[in-house]
C-alpha cells in the first residue's frame, strides 16, 4: 500500500486525503503533501478527477506529486510549480475559459521551440478543469541569473537568438497563425493573409479600434486611427516583409534566463508578421544598443525601421488602453496624430 505523507497542518480542501481507499492506490494517494505556509492544494477530488495530477502521474513519467505550490507574477490565469519526485511542471490555470486560450499558447510554444534557437518551455498538454475552466502543463524552467552566462553580455544573446528564431520561422500561408490566439486578454485575430498591411490594419488596429469605439465609444481615435490604417501603405515602400514566427507580446515580464544564463521567451501570442512587429512591446521591455546591434547582425535593419516602429507601438498602446482604460489614451493618440501630419492625411 502507497504511504500518504500529511502533517499536521492539511489544507481544508485536502481533507478527502483521509478517505483514501485501502487496497488501491488512487492518483490523490501518490499525491505527497508538505504544507507550508506557501503551498496551497489542487483541486483534487475524490475518485482521481483531478486531470492534471492525472496527467502528471500517467504520461508525466512520474510517481508522485511531492508539492503543489502558487507560482507568482502572472495576472491572467493561476500558475502552479508541481514537484515531482522526478522533476516540477509548471501548470496555469483559468477557472473562467475554455481550452481555446491555452491552446493558443501551446500552438505559440511548439511553433517557437520547433525553430531550435531561443529557448521556451515546451507545453506537454493542454485540457478542461472539471466544473469548467482549462488548463495548461508544461516544462517547469528554474530561472537563473544572466550573470552566470561566462561574462557574455546576455542582452547581445537576446537579441541574436531573437533573430534567429525570426529567421528560422518561416510561413508557407503567409501572414497569421493556425488558430486566434490572445494579447494580454484581448482576442488576436489571425486569420491568413497575403498582404501585410492588409493584415496589421485590419486585424491588428483595426481591431483595437473597433474594440475602442465599442469600450468608450471613443469615435476620436476610432476615426483618426482608421484615417491612419488606410493611408499607411508608404511607411512600408521599399521594404521587404516576409512572413516570420513573431513572439508577440515581448516585453520585459515575459523575457528571464535560465539556470545557465541562456534567455528564455515566455508566455508569447504568436503568429506569423513582419520581423518589426516583434518590437511593439519594446517600451516595456528595456532593449539595449547591444541587444539591437546583435539582432540586426542576423536580420538586417531595413530603411524607414525607426519611422515605422510607432504603428508597431500602436496596437500594443490600443490594447493597454482596451484593457486598462484612460491612462493609455494619449500615447495612442499622440502616435496617431503624429503619423497623420507626418502623411499629409
Ligand atoms: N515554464 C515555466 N517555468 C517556470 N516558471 C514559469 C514558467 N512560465 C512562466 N513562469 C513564471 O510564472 C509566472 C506566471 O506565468 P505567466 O506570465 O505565463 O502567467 P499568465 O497569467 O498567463 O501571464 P500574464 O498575466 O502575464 O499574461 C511568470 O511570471 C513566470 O515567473
Amino acid at each position: 500500500m502507497e504511504q500518504i505523507l500529511l502533517t499536521p497542518f492539511i489544507p481544508r480542501f485536502c481533507s478527502t486525503f483521509s478517505h483514501h481507499s485501502a487496497s488501491k492506490p488512487t492518483i490523490q494517494d501518490r499525491i505527497l503533501l508538505f504544507p507550508t505556509t506557501r503551498t496551497i492544494m489542487c483541486s483534487t477530488s475524490v475518485g482521481g478527477e483531478d486531470p492534471i495530477a492525472q496527467w502528471i502521474l500517467t504520461q508525466g513519467k512520474t510517481s508522485k506529486i511531492i508539492q503543489i505550490s502558487p507560482v507568482a507574477g502572472g495576472c491572467i490565469n493561476h500558475a502552479y510549480r508541481y514537484r515531482t519526485d522526478s522533476g516540477s511542471f509548471f501548470v496555469k490555470k483559468n477557472r473562467s475559459i475554455g481550452t481555446a486560450m491555452f491552446e493558443g499558447e501551446a500552438l505559440g510554444l511548439r511553433s517557437m521551440h520547433s525553430t531550435n534557437t531561443i529557448r521556451v518551455p515546451q507545453p506537454f498538454k493542454v485540457g478542461e478543469l472539471p466544473g469548467g475552466g482549462s488548463y495548461i502543463i508544461m516544462e517547469f524552467i528554474e530561472f537563473g541569473s544572466s550573470n552566470s552566462r561566462d561574462g557574455q553580455d546576455s542582452q547581445s544573446v537576446l537579441g541574436r537568438k531573437l533573430g534567429d528564431m525570426h529567421k528560422a520561422g518561416k510561413s508557407e500561408k503567409g501572414f497569421g497563425f493556425a488558430v486566434q490566439n490572445t494579447i494580454g486578454s484581448t482576442p488576436q485575430i489571425n486569420t491568413w493573409c497575403s498582404d501585410w498591411i492588409e493584415f496589421y490594419a485590419e486585424h491588428r488596429l483595426g481591431y483595437q479600434l473597433n474594440l475602442a469605439m465599442e469600450n468608450f465609444g471613443d469615435s476620436a481615435i476610432y476615426e483618426k486611427g482608421l484615417r491612419l490604417t488606410k493611408n499607411m501603405r508608404p511607411l512600408f515602400e521599399g521594404v521587404l516583409i516576409e512572413p516570420c514566427l513573431l513572439h508577440g507580446d515581448l516585453w520585459s515580464g515575459n523575457i528571464s534566463c535560465d539556470e545557465n544564463g541562456e534567455p528564455l521567451i515566455l508566455d508569447p501570442a504568436c503568429y506569423y508578421g513582419h520581423n518589426e512587429a516583434e518590437f511593439g512591446m519594446s517600451w516595456c521591455a528595456g532593449f539595449g544598443t547591444s541587444f539591437y546591434d546583435s539582432y540586426f547582425q542576423v536580420m538586417p535593419k531595413q530603411v524607414g525601421f525607426h519611422t515605422r516602429i510607432g504603428v508597431y507601438k500602436l496596437y500594443h498602446y490600443l490594447n493597454h488602453y482596451n484593457l486598462f482604460g484612460s491612462g493609455y489614451r494619449s500615447s495612442a493618440m499622440s502616435i496617431i496624430d503624429d503619423y497623420l501630419r507626418m502623411l499629409h492625411v
